[in-house]
């Protein structure tokens, strides 16, 4: 045998041992996630039938409760002081592992929270609950401080314009103010949770580019912020921008530091919880009764329903702590009082509503 054949024999029977090794790393494939035929062609040509892969969730999801907070921010109706701590009681009986209780913003601009110091020193404290409240800046962190909170969130956003809006001042001025209450946090050992808005759109400046999501979240991550929640302040994202958003950020920060804050606006909240769940994250924020809205994001609808969240995760067979009757008494419990209907569909399934 010549050179020349010789290595042509040894390089047929390589090609031959790689395909031998490809179809059965296939067929490996096809047992593993239920492919259900599968046919070989002639060449490299392969055909799988009915394959399903079977994408990774996480074994437990932390649920942030924010319908005390962004739930009621929007509201019209005045929200006495001694129901909205009746209503944030039962969501930590609810099994909640963490309940936003208000914001300590200006009362000029929210009005509906401007009980924010009551409301903080009037709630029964359940063990291994954690409470944040919002500060925007100094004055709202050392009000806080004094009204007793023991954890704060501080909210940025990806898009100028909205900054301006919601926070009267740009995003860097922003970065300005909430260094000064991670410095002050720091001093006291008060964990700051971050949020940045308008991570899949903005109401001002449509859609919004994803490294500029990404800058911001990693600016606040390195100031110290423990948890980065990535806000679809008006609910435009879908499961396919949602991921690119997350896979921008995930470039520079892992999925463990990160949560999702989906508003419901086109019904596409679900879809996008499950997306950032198959890409690894597994803390979600979700308002029970599907409260909610911001009000310097005109026509953006309430958040993702708590319950439809709960639902959805008991199906994956996902812990989440939370009982869902009781989630559902409490989501009940606040729409009587705001005499509005309960936009959880699995309440109103579940309660003939
Ligand atoms: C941020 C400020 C305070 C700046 O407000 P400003 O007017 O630029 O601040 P200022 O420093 O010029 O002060 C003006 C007045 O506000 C007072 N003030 C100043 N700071 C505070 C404070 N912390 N608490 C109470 N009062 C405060 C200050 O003392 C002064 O009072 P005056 O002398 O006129 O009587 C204002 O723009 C504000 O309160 N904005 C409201 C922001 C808000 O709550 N937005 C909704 C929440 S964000 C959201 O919903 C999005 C999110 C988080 O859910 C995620 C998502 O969905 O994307």
């Amino acid at each position: 045998m010549s050179r020349r054949q010789a290595s042509r024999r040894s390089f047929t029977m390589a090609t031959l041992a790689c395909r031998v090794n490809v179809i059965s790393a296939l067929k490996t494939f096809c047992r593993n996630y239920g492919a259900s035929a599968v046919s070989f062609g002639k060449s490299q040509y392969v055909e799988i039938r009915g394959a399903h892969v079977r994408p990774e969730y996480p074994k437990q999801v932390k649920i942030v409760e924010v319908g005390p907070r962004d739930g009621l921010q929007n509201e019209k109706v005045h929200v006495p002081t001694n129901v909205k701590i009746e209503f944030i009681n039962r969501l930590s009986q609810a099994g909640h592992q963490s309940v936003e209780v208000t914001s300590f913003v200006s009362p000029k601009w929210v009005p509906q929270l401007a009980d924010h110091a009551e409301v903080l020193r009037g709630i029964h404290r359940v063990k291994n609950v954690s409470y944040p409240v919002l500060t925007p800046n100094l004055k709202g962190f050392e009000a806080a401080v004094a009204a007793g909170c023991e954890e704060v969130a501080i909210f940025g956003a990806a898009s100028e314009s909205f900054s301006q809006k919601n926070i009267n001042c740009s995003i860097a001025e922003s970065l300005t103010r909430f260094q000064d209450v991670m410095t002050a946090a720091d001093k006291l050992g008060i964990p700051v949770r971050g949020y940045v808005s308008c991570v899949c759109g903005c109401p001002y400046e449509g859609l919004v580019d994803p490294k500029a999501v990404a800058k911001v979240a990693y600016t606040m991550y390195q100031m110290g912020c423990y948890e980065i929640s990535l806000g679809d302040t008006i609910g435009v994202g879908t499961p396919g921008s949602m991921r690119r958003m997350l896979e921008e950020v995930m470039n520079l920060l892992p999925p463990d530091v990160l949560a999702v804050h989906c508003h419901d606006t086109y019904g596409q909240a679900l879809p996008n919880i499950l997306t950032a769940l198959q890409m690894g994250i597994s803390v979600v924020d979700a308002s029970v009764a599907g409260l909610g809205g911001c009000p310097y994001a005109q026509g953006a609808s309430g958040n993702v329903a708590t319950e439809d969240v709960v639902y959805m995760l008991n199906g994956l067979q996902i812990e989440t702590g939370v009982d869902l009757d009781r989630l559902i008494d409490a989501g009940n419990y606040i729409c009587k009082v705001l005499n509005r209907p309960n936009f959880s569909k699995v309440s109103c399934a579940k309660t003939k509503c």
